[in-house]
């Protein structure tokens, strides 16, 4: 009896070998059909070349399978024939690991971000004056962060808000950073005014609102600054890929991509912080990325598990804002961090046992 049932099984494995070498020489069959399509500027899919083989098939079809199941079966292979065409067809983005399959690692100065440590983007909303940067320089430079954020040209929803102190404010971040040893980060809105951003910082901010300014990315890839590339509002990560490529076609890849939150029915948070973003990016692309874990809430309860949950997913780094009195703050007042607040976050995320890292 299990003489009979290993001879039985021992078919089925040269059973199998042969249907794979038969689905090989299909797919290379398929192959040579799509690259004759491609030139004659044809689509893959042909819907009803595929209804004619069906048809065909289930002529010939004598069981013991249902016709759905051999159907289905044959209609799997023949997506997979497609999808193989297309991989033909489709440009592979720059930004993908297929492309590179290296972690890229952008230098930021003597800084690295996306060689496994985690950097800290720490800093006010907007910058308001020399004296409330410093402090936050100051303080942010006790608990070992290395990049100092601050916005200068702010995207506000409403026009009667607060815009920011435009390149008076990156003066002043810079002057913050360079006193106090950090890199600067800040948001650059405008196209002409990606030369102010190479001017007076160490990593150009593109924000969430302007993901898909095609013409801001085409400007910030021709600079040499590094760019923090954020996730649109409602953007799908496909789209976030797509317009991180438009930076990186211009010449420039130092790119870090941001996941910031996106817009869901969800009304607990500001925003709903896609963690499986993280893990995704970093499996389709070869960039950097890090979590924007106050924009993603909006609750500064919330920050710290945030920010954990970012670093065991794999991300390479937290942004989070940080002001001297965040009740009088011009900008972003509910979510930003007093500075003891964010001497305990720092202090939490340190602790040996704080994140069960999947690395
Ligand atoms: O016959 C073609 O034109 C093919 O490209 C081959 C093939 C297939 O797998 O058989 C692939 C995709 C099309 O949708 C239809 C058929």
């Amino acid at each position: 009896m299990s003489n009979h049932l290993d001879q039985l099984r021992d078919e089925l494995d040269q059973v199998n070998i042969k249907i794979l070498d038969l689905i090989n020489e299909r797919g290379r069959l398929v192959k040579e059909i799509g690259d004759i399509k491609k030139s004659q500027g044809m689509k893959a899919y042909d819907p009803v070349r595929e209804r004619e083989m069906l048809d065909h098939i289930i002529d010939q079809h004598q069981g013991p399978f249902e016709y759905a199941t051999v159907k289905h079966i044959f209609k799997e292979i023949f997506k997979a024939a497609k999808e193989l065409q297309e991989g033909d067809y489709r440009e592979t983005l720059l930004v993908s690991r297929k492309k590179k399959p290296s972690d890229t690692i952008i230098s930021v100065g003597d800084i690295s971000v996306g060689n496994g440590e985690n950097q800290f983007i720490m800093g006010p909303c907007s910058v308001e004056s020399q004296e409330q940067v410093n402090t936050v320089a100051k303080a942010v430079k006790q608990q070992g962060v290395n990049i100092l954020r601050g916005g200068a040209f702010k995207p506000r929803t409403s026009p009667y808000d607060f815009q920011g102190l435009g390149e008076e404010g990156l003066k002043m971040l810079r002057h913050a950073g360079d006193q106090y040893g950090l890199k600067v980060v800040s948001e650059i809105t405008n196209p002409k005014d990606i030369e102010l951003g190479t001017k007076h910082l160490d990593i150009i901010q593109i924000g969430a609102r302007n993901m898909q300014n095609f013409d801001l990315l085409k400007e910030a890839g021709k600079s040499n600054k590094p760019i923090l590339l954020k996730r649109g509002l409602a953007a799908t990560i496909n789209e976030f890929m797509n317009a991180a490529e438009y930076v990186v076609t211009q010449g420039n890849s130092n790119l870090i991509l941001c996941e910031r939150g996106i817009r869901t029915y969800e009304t607990a948070t500001r925003n709903t912080l896609d963690i499986t973003a993280v893990p995704i990016l970093k499996q389709e692309t070869h960039l950097p990325v890090m979590v924007d874990v106050t924009h993603s809430t909006g609750r500064r309860d919330l920050l710290l598990p945030a920010a954990k949950a970012a670093i065991a997913v794999g991300a390479d780094g937290i942004m989070a804002e940080v002001h001297p009195d965040p009740a009088v703050a011009l900008s972003d007042s509910q979510q930003q961090m007093d500075i003891p607040t964010f001497e305990h976050f720092m202090e939490q995320l340190k602790q040996p046992h704080a994140v069960v890292n999947n690395g």
